[in-house]
Formats: C-alpha cells, structure tokens, sequence
C-alpha cells in the first residue's frame, strides 16, 4: 500500500554537509527550494515568498472552502528573512481582534516573524554538525537558563535544535507554520491548528523550551493512550537533545509517577495531573506539612526520595485538544477519598521508630539546639545513628530526609514536651487514650486543641497511643483550578475559534488560529434538511451508496450510539459493509478510525470517534478525491462538529464533508425552546420533501444553546470562586476542606 506521508529523507544523516535548507539561505541561493524540498514544505516556500492566501486558513467556516485555496505557486521576489502573511494568523475573540483588523494583520506577527528568520538562520550550521554538538548545544542552553537567562533569549537557537532533532531522528522538520504556532504558544497562546497539522510535533518546541529551567513541563492530554502515543512518538527528538521523558498513566504506582515527573518533560492526562496535585496535598497535610498556601507550587522543594510528593512543581504545562479539556471539562471535579492506607501506615510507623530512639540521642553528639530559633538539627554523628538503627520495611521506604526530620522532632518532644505539664493523657470519645493540651496561661485542658507540625502526632507515639495522622479526607479541585495553578499555561486544539471569548476570559490564554502548512481542499456541501429523522437517514444512506460506488472512503458521525445503530441496520440491508464504533476500546477505535481512509471503507462512528488519530489516504484515495465525511446532526458545540469534519481533508488532502439535519433533531429543542421545536416537528412530519432553506434555523439554533451553556458554566464558575475565597477567609484549605 503506497501511503502519502509527507516524510523527509532519512538518508540525510546528521553529518551530511550543511545543505541551505534554512528560509534565510533558500530565500537567499534563490533556487535551492527544489533540493530543499525533502525537508521544506511547499507552505514554508510559500509563506517565504510571500504568496498570500486570502483564506482564513481555519476554512471550516463556511461553504467558501472550496475557495480557499491559494494562488499559483509562482515565485515572488527573493527575501533575506522569511515572510509569512501575517493576514494568515489571526488572535480570536479578543480586543487585539480589533487590532488585528485595523492594521491588517496580528501585532504580534512582526516579532514572531523576527523570530522565526533567527531560528531559520541557525539552520545551515545545525544541519552540519554533530548529534553530540547539537547535544552539547543543548546543554549549554539548559545551563543559560538555569542561570536565570531569559528563555524567550534563547528561544530561536532552542527551536532551530528541536527542529533539527525532528529532521535527524523522525524525518519530520518543523514547518515554518508550526514554527510560528510554537512560538505562540511559549508565549502563553492555544494555537488553533487544524487536524493533521502535527500539533504533536509542535508541542515538542515550547516543551523542550520550558524545560530547560529545570522545573518540569507537562503535556496534558485527554486519555492515557495519546499521552503514551504522543511521548513515545516524539522521544527521540527529546532525547537526541538530551531531554529525559515521562509518561503518567493511571495504573502507576507512586514510585514510576515520581520518575515520570522528575523527567524535563511528562507527557499525562489533565485528570492524573489532577489527582497526582491532590495525593501530594492530602499526604503533606498527613504529614503535618500543610500550613500554608506554600504548596501553591504542588510541594515543590521536598526530599528526592521515599515518601514525599510526586509532583515536582508546576511550571508550565501544555493542553492538548485544549477545548475540550479547558472548556468541557472545566467544571469537572477530580475528587479523591483519602491517602493510601500504606501511606498513612508509613507514617504512623515512622512517628512510633522515631519515638522509640528519642531518648538514645545526645545533645551535642548527636544533635544541636539552636538556642535563638530552638531548632534541632542532627550533627553528621546523629544522623549516622539514624541510618544505623534497624528498622521496618515500612521506615525503610521513607526516605532518610524525612527519617532525620522524624527523629529530630522525635528528640524535641522528649525533652519539652512533659506529661501533665504541657499535656495531659485522658480516655478519649472513641474510647481510645488521647492528648490533650494543658494551656499554658490558663492552665486549663485546651479541648479539641492540637500542636501542628507532627508535634501532636510525635508525642501520641511518645505516650503510645493511637497516632492521629489525618485519615485523608476527600479532597477535590476542579480541572480549571488545576490549570490555573500552573505558572505558565498554553493549549493547542483543532477547534478553539468559537470558545476564544472564555478561554481569554478564564485562562487569559488568547487564541491564535494558525494557517494550515498546505492550502486546504476540503469541500463543504450544501446542507441538506429534511422533515424527520428517517428521511434524513434514508438520505444519508443513499448518498452512502453513491460515494462508495466510487471507491471513496465515507465516514458518518452521529450524536449517540442509537442513532449509530438504526444507520448501521439501514447500511447492513443495502449490503454495505461497514465498521460501527463504540466508545469502548479507544486502541481499537484509534486502529478503525485509522484505517476509515481506506477504500471502499464505511464507518459509522460517534462524533468523538478517533479524535487525535491520524488518517492516511492512500494516492488513489486522493486521486478519488479524498474521504467524505456525512455529520447527521448538529452538536451542541460547533466545535465537536468541526472536529468530526476535521477527520477529512488532513494536511491538505482532498476530501468532502455535507450537513444533514431533520426538524426532529435535538438541537431545535435546545435552542428554540420545545414549543417552537413541537411545532416544527410536526410540520416536518407532513413533509415529503427536503426544506433545504431551514438549515439557518439550525445555525441559530445552535448559537443559542452555546450560549447558553456558556452562561452556566459562568455561574457555576462563580459559585465555585466564590466557595473557595469564603474558605480560605476562615482558614480552610479548598481543595481539602471539601463540602460534601
Ligand atoms: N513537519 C512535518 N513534517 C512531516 N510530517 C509532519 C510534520 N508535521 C506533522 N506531520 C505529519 O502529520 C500527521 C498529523 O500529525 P498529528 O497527528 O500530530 O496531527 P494533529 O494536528 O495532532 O491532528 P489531530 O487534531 O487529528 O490529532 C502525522 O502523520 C505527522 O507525521
């Protein structure tokens, strides 16, 4: 099978010599494009030479797809610096929207396009030397950076190393479009690309940048298999530049989560990012830790080993399909019981260890007291008793940091804190002995009073009652929160223009439409609207039949399972074969919808189906005219319209796409209220033939109920700061203390 790839010649090795393929030298030796074309896309030569597409280059707007394609690819005059369009990019939703409309073009654009000519200039040198130059290079920027340089200095030379990593190990060289879609999104953007622009090689650039700071860079996806797909896919330009990787996936224990965020950069889904920041949370508090908004950061700055967080920080993380997972998911509480019970067992049996051997320590020889701060601090002696003592295999997995700070804490309540002094021991409610302070100006019992820091905890060992370590309780942060907690946020997604307003509103993350690398040919069908549900089917099946006559792939998507199963009934008694998807194997869905560019392939999926899987056409499919893609309804979202219709016309390809509605759908319930929607349905069951002008009302109707879930997710939004504020004024930790 001859798969169209756009791949780019593995036999360039890394040590060829230098080839002009950067813009800047192509644009300057006139006529290297030819050569250069291995590894320079046509839309690179394009941009370079000035050839401005009018099109929006979403495309998926309106029935002018057909148009949007570009010019004649005659070249322009030779530049020194590339010049891509800037009318081309476009911020959505936001004021300098307006900007951008009055001087013609995004504000930005002009330094980006600095920016670009300088990672272009570094090109003809990069491709003549070594893998270990290059590694050495990148060494030296991870040093610049650690050293407080500021990464967008050193973002031109990062990006041209990643680019050319992406040349060396994949075959892939960035495009010139992703380039810019990559500085974009250092600078905080979710860049719109469409499918099949490679968003996955994309990440790669702000993600090996803002790892050099030595604080993490995470990618979030939205299930485990594209987080594992995505990493492994694109390990090889991270490690040719000597940058670890990490996959989170939910069966891990805490240990290989540890490693995975230890690496520069962890590829996970937003939802394990999420619980990974509440494990850490709820375990610190057991450990007596949280005080105070300190673990903003996630708990960054604790001990390397044993029982300690697993999350290093928060720095900077990438969203990918940032639609879904910062909009649909916003609201989505991720909530967790309590700690592990080894954990707390861990805990417990530490602060009975450390109890134990209090007494065994001298002051002086094993251990100081700072006579202002009263701090105790094991000498070296000390702290070699503490790795010479036996002990469990449960105080065996702590790690020894955090053993030091039990024993010191262990020797500080020994010596100050006294038995009916500071305290006293009483039968508590549950019918087990307990602590209870003796204030020490009243002299009276402090009920319900508990010193912090372990120390109540230290001397219930003491005294060898039961350690009251916090039993974890449900804790609960909701997937914005957790977004908005890292220092710097970015998102890519094939379809953010309708949700521009509130994701600049909510993530001060405005969005930036990226142009596709090749012109788009994607067709756009006139609307079809009929009277029901089974007319429409009918009608869907039978321009089934037609398009698959032909050879071409058609792919229909539809809002629920049910609705799949009556078209696949129609289909198996016309005796086309066909794939029906259920949303239960994602590997397996991923394969099907891989292989629905095949010919003669039908396939019946959820409008869902398959988002982030490639589909490949074959040169005879292209021949054909691509793939057709039949959407029987309208969604609430536009946006998941667009995704199903993204899954044709990739990277250029050529393909189809047609609207099907029925005065029954759902959406004219939603949108237009039920009594006009009742009405409609009845009219409609009169007719016998299609209503092609009503396909407005759908439109409308749609727009209605996007705004309206917007108003929700507002209000709800609001509920929720508002919850949160009200806590921390009455000293509450609002991912811990959670209402029920
Ligand atoms: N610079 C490049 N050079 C060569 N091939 C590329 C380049 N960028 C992307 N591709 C190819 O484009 C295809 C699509 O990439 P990818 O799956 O990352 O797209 P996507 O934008 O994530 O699409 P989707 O939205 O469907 O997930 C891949 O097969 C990849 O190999």
């Amino acid at each position: 099978m001859s798969v169209r790839e756009s791949s780019t010649d593995p036999s360039q090795s890394p040590d060829a010599p230098a080839t002009p393929t950067g813009r800047a030298a192509d644009d300057a030796a006139g006529e290297t494009h030819q050569e250069a074309s291995a590894v320079t896309s046509p839309a690179d030569n394009r941009l370079n030479n000035g050839l401005v597409d009018g099109s929006d280059g979403g495309s998926d707007n309106g029935p002018d797809d057909a148009a949007a394609a570009d010019g004649p690819g005659d070249a322009g005059p030779p530049a020194a610096a590339p010049t891509i369009a800037p009318e081309r990019f476009q911020t959505l939703g936001t004021k300098s929207m307006s900007a951008f409309s009055r001087r013609g073009f995004h504000p930005k654009m002009l330094r980006w396009k600095r920016m670009l000519g300088e990672i272009n200039a570094f090109e003809p040198q990069f491709q003549s030397e070594s893998d270990e130059a290059l590694r050495k290079r990148s060494l030296a920027l991870r040093y610049r950076a650690m050293a407080g340089e500021k990464l967008a200095k050193l973002l031109p030379e990062g990006y041209a190393l990643v680019r050319e990593a992406g040349r060396r190990t994949l075959g892939m060289r960035h495009y010139d479009v992703q380039m810019i879609g990559g500085i974009s999104l250092f600078e905080g953007h979710i860049a719109e690309m469409q499918t099949g622009e490679g968003k996955t090689l994309t990440a790669t650039l702000p993600l090996y940048l803002h790892s050099l700071v030595g604080k993490g860079a995470h990618l979030a996806t939205v299930n485990d298999y594209l987080a594992k797909r995505d990493a492994e896919w694109m390990q090889p330009i991270y490690n040719k530049l000597g940058v670890s990787v990490g996959i989170i996936q939910t069966p891990d224990d805490q240990g290989s989560r540890r490693k995975a965020y230890g690496s520069a950069v962890t590829y996970g889904t937003a939802k394990e990012f999420g619980f990974d920041f509440l494990r850490d949370r709820l375990l610190l508090r057991a450990q007596n830790r949280i005080q105070t908004e300190m673990l903003g950061d996630g708990g960054a700055g604790f001990s390397q080993s044993g029982d300690k967080p697993v999350m290093r920080g928060m720095h900077f993380c990438l969203v990918d399909e940032a639609d879904s997972i910062l909009i649909d998911e916003a609201r989505t509480p991720l909530i967790i019981g309590s700690i592990e019970d080894t954990v707390r067992d861990q805990i417990v049996e530490t602060y009975r260890w450390a109890a134990e051997h209090a007494e065994e320590y001298e002051l002086e020889d094993h251990y100081t007291i700072d006579d202002e701060t009263k701090q105790y601090e094991l000498t070296a002696r000390g702290r070699q008793k503490v790795r010479s003592l036996p002990k469990s295999d449960l105080v065996r997995t702590m790690g020894l940091v955090d053993l030091y700070e039990y024993t010191e804490r262990a020797i500080k309540v020994a010596r100050e804190f006294l038995l009916d002094r500071q305290y006293v021991v009483r039968p508590g409610d549950q019918g087990t002995d307990e602590i209870v302070i003796v204030d020490e100006f009243t002299g009276r019992l402090a009920e319900g009073r508990k010193w912090r820091d372990g120390i109540h905890q230290a001397i219930e060992a003491k005294e060898q009652i039961e350690i009251s370590v916090p039993t974890g309780q449900a804790a609960r942060i909701t997937v914005q929160d957790l977004f908005l907690r890292y220092n710097f946020l970015a998102g890519m997604t094939g379809t953010a223009a309708t949700s521009a307003g509130e994701l600049k509103r909510i993530y001060r993350t405005p969005v930036l439409r990226v142009p596709t690398n090749r012109p788009p040919q994607r067709k756009r069908l006139p609307d079809r609207v009929f009277g029901s549900m089974m007319a429409k089917f009918q009608a869907i099946v039978d321009e089934v039949k037609q398009i698959h006559a032909s050879g071409r792939p058609v792919l229909i998507g539809t809002r629920s399972i049910d609705k799949s199963e009556i078209l696949s009934r129609m289909l198996t008694e016309l005796e086309i074969s066909h794939q029906v998807l259920n949303a239960n194997n994602v590997e397996k869905e991923a394969d099907i919808v891989a292989d629905a560019g095949q010919r003669d392939r039908v396939t019946v999926a959820t409008n869902m189906a398959g988002r982030g899987t490639d589909i490949k056409l074959t040169d005879e499919i292209v021949d054909l005219g691509g793939m057709h893609v039949i959407c029987t309804e309208l969604h609430d979202a536009a946006r998941i319209d667009r995704q199903l219709i993204g899954r044709c016309g990739r990277q250029g390809d050529p393909g189809s796409y047609r609207q099907y509605l029925s005065l029954d759908d759902d959406i004219l319930r939603g949108g237009l209220g039920p009594d006009k929607a009742e009405r409609l349905k009845t009219r409609g069951e009169s007719l016998t033939t299609a209503v092609d002008s009503y396909a407005k009302l759908f439109r409308r109707a749609q727009r209605k109920v996007e705004k309206k879930h917007f108003r929700d997710r507002m209000v709800l939004l609001h509920h929720e700061k508002e919850r949160k504020k009200m806590q921390r004024e009455i000293g509450q930790d609002p991912y811990l203390d959670t209402p029920d």
